[in-house]
């Protein structure tokens, strides 16, 4: 019925519709010659109810996915199948068996016109009832021969209908077993068997890719190229994860198509046995109703023909004529049954449709699949050809360095071959040297047995030596002890007197640089000039004159501020030992005080020099004193004290008698500030810089027209002695000394430069009554001297700083400054001299001198340079006689040469002062402290040391 089964590919697989329209085709008038006689309508099929009525469940199973369900489905149209084709079988049998009771009826109506006997219902093997023709009515209705002919052709064709169906029931079963391997299951087999070939190559690739790995990364894990392998093989992994994971849905998907393709197959096959079954069933039927219609005319006709003979075969026709009914019954029957087997036939068709539209997915999925496959595998490919590449290149590194390890092996191989046998040769020279060394061995082992007892005995020695030398060093060191004190004590002495021989108050001048725009601008022709020979002169060119000051020290303009500072440092460290020092700055405006006393930031002045000397100076004996530094900084401006530390500067301070009948004075409301390091010392003068600058609308005019005061007390304490003491350092910045007739000052400026020659003549005045040895000393003429009354007073220490100016329009002020200066320095040198007749006596205490205060000034002040003396040149030449003295004096002092001043001197310190410092030994002397030893040197205020102490 369906012939041979079509091969087709996979890409273009003809669908089970087309295979229907073209093999099985059913139309209504084939479906009447289905119909058998006596034939049960619910025996024919039982599939169509059940099958149609689970149609829709069956399909919603098919569109499920799970194979068990799907098996199920396949398994129970199998079984309707063989049920079905049981049934055809059955329906053959009794067809067979009607067939041989017609024959016998025939025969029997042949032999003896028996008459045709009633109809008998018999059972078939199912069990169904149908209707048979009695033997003996066969017989009577074939009784001729040609009945017996048509018996016997009818048998034959019966015969052949049954080869042909035993035939096409082989031809079935033929079909059955090919169904089993279509091309499309040969193509998914292919597929399958394709696709574990490619797992199995991807296993092998991938083994071997590993072991290629574990091998390079073995031989290579020195390799510079270790990473980029360690990246490739994280690659190379990552790509067979993914591999791994497509390849699972490749196989679940193969697998989907399975057991699609299984159950397409399975119905197609229920669907071909069916159709086929139902052909031949109706060729079979069709033939055999041809036949016995063509009999049952013949027969008619027979019957007809011999009505007239036999009544009884009148009875024939009405039988066939009812039998005709009940066939006609059963063909409508068949018909409706066909037409349910049509509808069954058209759902099976849907359901192969939608399958095919399943499969044609599958297979698409699978190419796409495939495709991604050969996708992934070119990728591998690539990457396991890099990878390739990259091993090999590690290969080839690997040859080239184990050749190149292995030639430097060798080399060193026979570099070591080469010290062996020069070692073997030492070993054999050493020999004896070892049989000596082990004879020196065993002595020395018997010499330290022997060892401990020779220690202890040492020793032994050892401490009584030591034990005699500590008793000598500790008598030696009490001796040296007394030897220090007596030197100290000498020292002291010959100190003090040094101070009062150089005088109490002293005279330094500083001459300032021309500036840069002075040089622009104004003449600089200088007529200042200096003794290369002696560093204390200045000569003065004015109007054909030479002048000559001679001073305890002249600076020239090149002179650095650390120079300065050097000449006066032993002063401000006698203020630690209990000494009140007064550093003044005079001079006219512009020529340079402020810049020596407070210097620039980068190189700054006295001021903050002497307060890190202080410092370093009292750090230096920490452990035995106790030193407090405090501050206070004043302006005097218009006989105006301020306080410029204080937090309202523009507030008048008052000086006044201590309420403690000590007879000091003291400023109530005087800010002093306690300070411990450089940063402190910043601080306070950033703070009165602001507050100076605060008090004022112009500050450089401000500060040159007042007086400066920075005062510092050092108060110490002897933590071992208990001894106290106190010394105040006085650094004052006066205010400009130009006179009124020059500067042309009137209103405010002109009372500014009163109160200024004031204050700078009462200083004058102080400094004629210190000198005079006056009984009063008017410190109370002006603020300053009040102010500084103990600091002037006494065996006080004062330095004045000289600021001169090179210009030849100042030439008239310098020389005014400059006979100041020598005034001053007059005064001390004629107290040292009485001083030398009355021993120390003349020291005076502020609380001896007059406390009252002198008349208030009413008119202005003459200029200091006029009350100092006669003319300058008269001056010059007048002071010069005792100042070289004072020098030649001092140089005969360090030479050893004894004048008659050095004779006036205490009988000690005339022989004491340089022979004992030559006679000490070198411990000595650095006791002693920084004494300049060498017959030339002049002493100067470095020869101070810091030792010196108020007595
Ligand atoms: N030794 C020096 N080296 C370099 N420059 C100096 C020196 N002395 C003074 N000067 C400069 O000269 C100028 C005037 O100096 P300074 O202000 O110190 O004078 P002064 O006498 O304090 O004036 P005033 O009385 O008006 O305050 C400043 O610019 C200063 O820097």
């Amino acid at each position: 019925m369906f012939g041979t089964r079509k091969t087709w590919d996979l890409g273009h697989a003809p669908c089970l519709q087309e295979l229907w329209k073209k093999d099985l085709s059913l139309d209504a008038s084939s479906v009447d010659f289905l119909m058998s006689d006596g034939e049960d309508d619910s025996s024919f099929l039982s599939l169509p109810t059940t099958a149609f009525s689970q149609r829709p469940s069956l399909t919603a199973e098919f569109s499920e996915t799970s194979a068990p369900s799907q098996q199920l489905l396949i398994q129970t149209l199998q079984d309707k199948v063989c049920e079905f084709q049981a049934r055809l079988r059955s329906e053959e049998v009794t067809r067979h068996l009607l067939l041989q009771q017609l024959q016998h009826g025939v025969h029997k109506k042949a032999g003896g016109g028996t008459p045709l006997q009633e109809e008998e219902t018999s059972a078939t093997p199912n069990g169904q009832r149908r209707r048979v023709l009695k033997p003996g009515e066969a017989s009577d209705r074939l009784s001729c021969p040609e009945e017996e002919q048509l018996v016997t052709r009818l048998q034959t064709q019966v015969e052949e209908l049954e080869e042909k169906l035993l035939d096409q029931t082989q031809e079935v079963e033929r079909l059955r077993s090919e169904l089993g391997a279509t091309d499309l299951e040969k193509q998914l087999e292919l597929l399958l068997v394709e696709n574990e070939r490619l797992k199995q190559e991807l296993k092998s690739c991938r083994s071997s890719e590993l072991q290629k790995l574990d091998t390079a990364a073995e031989s290579c894990s020195r390799c510079p190229h270790s990473q980029d392998v360690e990246s490739l093989r994280r690659e190379v992994t990552r790509w067979e994860s993914q591999a791994r994971h497509r390849e699972r849905r490749l196989a679940e998907l193969e697998r989907e198509v399975l057991e699609k393709s299984s159950r397409v197959e399975a119905l197609q096959r229920q669907l071909e046995d069916s159709t086929r079954q139902l052909e031949e069933s109706r060729h079979r039927q069709a033939e055999a109703e041809q036949k016995l219609t063509l009999r049952l005319q013949e027969c008619e006709d027979e019957l007809a023909r011999q009505a007239g003979a036999s009544p009884r075969v009148k009875s024939v026709p009405q039988a066939v004529q009812a039998e005709a009914v009940d066939t006609h019954k059963a063909l409508a029957e068949i018909q409706m049954k066909n037409g349910a087997l049509q509808e069954q036939l058209s759902v099976q068709r849907q359901l192969l449709r939608e399958l095919e539209t399943q499969l044609h997915e599958s297979q698409r999925t699978c190419a796409q699949l495939r495709t991604q496959i050969l996708v992934y595998e070119g990728e591998m490919e690539r990457a396991q050809g890099q990878l390739e590449a990259e091993m090999q290149n590690l290969e080839e590194e690997k040859n080239r360095v184990i050749e190149e390890a292995f030639i430097r092996a060798e080399s060193e191989m026979k570099a070591v071959h080469e010290n062996l046998a020069g070692v073997r040769m030492n070993l054999l020279s050493l020999q004896p040297a070892l049989r000596t060394l082990t004879c020196d061995y065993n002595s020395l082992k018997r010499q330290v047995q022997d060892f401990p007892f020779m220690l202890d005995k040492a020793i032994t020695e050892a401490k009584q030596e030591i034990c005699q030398v500590i008793s000598e060093v500790s008598s030696s060191n009490q001796e040296l002890l007394r030897k220090y004190k007596r030197e100290m004590n000498l020292r002291k002495k010959c100190h003090n007197e040094l101070v009062r021989l150089k005088g109490n108050i002293r005279v330094f001048c500083r001459v300032r640089p021309v500036s840069q725009e002075e040089q622009d601008s104004v003449d600089t022709k200088t007529m200042l000039s200096f003794d290369s020979d002696d560093d204390a002169v200045l000569y003065l060119s004015n109007k054909g004159k030479i002048m000559t000051f001679e001073l305890d020290k002249v600076f020239p303009p090149h002179a650095s501020q650390e120079e300065v500072f050097q000449e006066v440092q032993s002063l401000v460290t006698s203020c630690i030992d209990g000494f009140n020092v007064c550093i003044f700055a005079y001079g006219q405006t512009g020529s340079g005080k402020t810049y020596t006393m407070e210097g620039v930031a980068d190189d700054p002045g006295i001021n903050q020099r002497a307060l890190r000397l202080l410092f370093s100076e009292v750090t230096d004996k920490a452990p035995d004193w106790d030193y407090k530094i405090t501050v206070s900084m004043v302006e005097i401006y218009n006989e105006t004290l301020r306080n410029l530390l204080g937090e309202n500067p523009t507030d008048k301070l008052d000086i006044k008698m201590n309420p403690d009948g000590s007879g000091q004075l003291y400023v109530p409301g005087l800010t002093e500030t306690t300070v411990q390091s450089p940063e402190d010392i910043n601080r306070v003068f950033e703070l009165g810089h602001m507050n100076r600058a605060t008090a004022c609308t112009n500050l450089n005019e401000h500060s040159s027209r007042s007086h400066a005061l920075l005062i510092i007390t050092v108060s110490g304490f002897n933590i071992a002695t208990g001894t106290r003491t106190q010394g105040k350092l006085n650094l004052v910045d006066l205010a400009g000394s130009e006179r009124i007739g020059k500067s042309g000052a009137e209103g405010s400026r002109l009372r500014e430069a009163q109160c200024i020659n004031k204050s700078l003549s009462a200083l004058g005045d102080v400094i004629n009554a210190l000198r005079s040895k006056h009984s009063h000393v008017p410190f109370r003429n002006s603020r300053l001297t009040y102010l500084l009354q103990d600091s002037l007073s006494g065996d006080s220490k004062t330095l004045m700083m000289v600021q001169v100016s090179p210009l030849p329009g100042n030439m008239s002020e310098s020389v005014c400054s400059l006979k100041f200066a020598q005034r001053v320095r007059s005064v001390e040198l004629n107290a040292a001299s009485s001083r030398r007749h009355e021993n120390s006596s003349t020291s005076s205490s502020p609380t001896h001198d007059s406390v009252e205060l002198d008349s208030p000034p009413v008119t202005p002040a003459p200029l200091p340079i006029s009350r100092a003396s006669s003319a300058g040149s008269t001056l010059s030449s007048a002071s010069r006689t005792p100042s070289s003295s004072r020098r030649r004096s001092q140089s005969q002092l360090s030479t050893g040469t004894h004048t008659s001043t050095l004779m006036n001197l205490p009988p000690g310190l005339q022989v004491g002062v340089t022979p004992t410092c030559f006679d000490l030994s070198v411990s000595d002397y650095l006791l002693w402290g920084k004494c300049r030893v060498g017959p030339s040197s002049r002493p100067s205020s470095d020869d101070i040391t810091t030792s010196e102490t108020k007595t």
